[in-house]
């Protein structure tokens, strides 16, 4: 079985979490770059990443879309953005057909857990599967942790 992991990481916990989980599955990583890189301030980021999330904007992606036909599972990956997806998860999602995939979401979060990125990532990826989601804390990913996961939801 072929699979792709795709994420967006703002600074690394994310990108971390990927490459583990492309040790533990064998799968391609690819990793979802806006056009425009977000400010490395912490507030600066988080209160545009509040506006963007406010008014549904999608950034310009510098990543461009791969042909996943091959693909049978796409891991998706994003830190935690007010509870969502950050906008260059959700305009890669936009744009991809993911209709019959198996689809396996993981984050990186900051103590608020995946909040509602799995449900926004089934309202993104209409006729997909949508998987049991990973969350970890920060940088704290395990491989333990991950190995559990990808037998739970049979990767
Ligand atoms: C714009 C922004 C919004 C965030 N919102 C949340 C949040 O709502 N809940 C939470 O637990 N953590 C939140 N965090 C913390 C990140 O989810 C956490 O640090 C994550 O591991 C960062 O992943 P990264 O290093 O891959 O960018 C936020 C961080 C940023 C920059």
């Amino acid at each position: 079985m072929k699979s792709l992991i795709l994420y967006y990481s703002h600074s690394g916990n994310t990108r971390r979490l990927a490459e583990l989980i492309a040790l533990e599955t064998g799968g391609a990583l690819l990793e979802i770059l806006p056009k425009t890189a977000y400010p490395q301030d912490y507030t600066t980021v988080v209160n545009q990443a509040r506006r963007e999330l406010q008014t549904g904007f999608r950034p310009a992606l510098k990543t461009e879309a791969p042909d996943l036909a091959g693909y049978d599972l796409l891991f998706i990956g994003t830190p935690n953005w007010w509870n969502s997806p950050a906008p260059p998860v959700a305009a890669f999602l936009d744009r991809a057909e993911l209709s019959g995939k198996r689809i396996a979401p993981f984050c990186t979060h900051g103590g608020g857990g995946s909040g509602h990125i799995r449900r926004d990532i089934e309202v993104l990826c209409p006729g997909a599967a949508v998987l049991p989601e990973l969350a970890v804390y920060g940088g704290d990913c395990r491989e333990s942790q991950v190995r559990s996961w990808l037998s739970r939801i049979q990767a």
